[in-house]
């Protein structure tokens, strides 16, 4: 997808990892035994979760679809070496047209996917979510960010 309007969600790292063990506190107790990440959004909330749910079998599968926010046809550059199973979690940072989400259900069908943030379109892709962001909003994630000036609102 390529947005046409410069709407943002700006998240903090400490909003991230909030958000994260939100997340977290929705699949205590229900017994997932392994954590596929997808990389390279989903590898932050998989360590995060895979703490919290004392978690310790931790793979990834690498998938590349957006050049920066253009998006392409997805492919899969790294298989998990997991197999799919009902407790098995794949986690990514977010889902937005639900095409990455469509292909990783594909791959993984008895797994749960869940994902911190979600716009309209890919929320019905997931099992599980936090936070909803609107569909025409850019979420601008912490490690795609750093410290910067920001002029008194006087002087803009
Ligand atoms: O719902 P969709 O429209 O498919 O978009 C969601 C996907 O896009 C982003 O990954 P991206 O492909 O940009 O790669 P990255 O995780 O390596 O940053 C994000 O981490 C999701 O995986
Ligand atoms: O950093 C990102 N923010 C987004 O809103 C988004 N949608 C797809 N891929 C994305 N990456
Ligand atoms: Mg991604």
């Amino acid at each position: 997808m390529s947005l046409s309007t410069n709407k943002m969600f700006y998240v903090s790292w400490e909003a991230f990892h909030r958000a994260t063990k939100e997340l977290a506190y929705q699949l205590l107790g229900q017994d997932y035994n392994a954590i596929v990440a997808v990389s390279r959004g989903g590898l932050v909330p998989a360590a995060i979760l895979a703490r919290e749910l004392n978690i310790r079998v931790v793979d990834s599968i690498c998938v590349a679809s957006y050049e920066h926010d253009k998006q392409g046809s997805l492919s899969i550059l790294k298989d998990a070496s997991l197999a799919d199973s009902d407790k098995l979690l794949i986690v990514d940072d977010l889902v937005d047209t639900g095409e990455t989400a469509k292909a990783l259900r594909e791959h993984f069908p008895k797994a749960c996917f869940v994902t911190v943030y979600a716009k309209p379109q890919g929320k019905p892709l997931v099992d599980k979510y936090v936070t909803d962001i609107e569909q025409d909003t850019w979420i601008q994630l912490p490690w795609d960010m750093e410290l910067a000036y920001s002029k008194p609102l006087a002087e803009k």
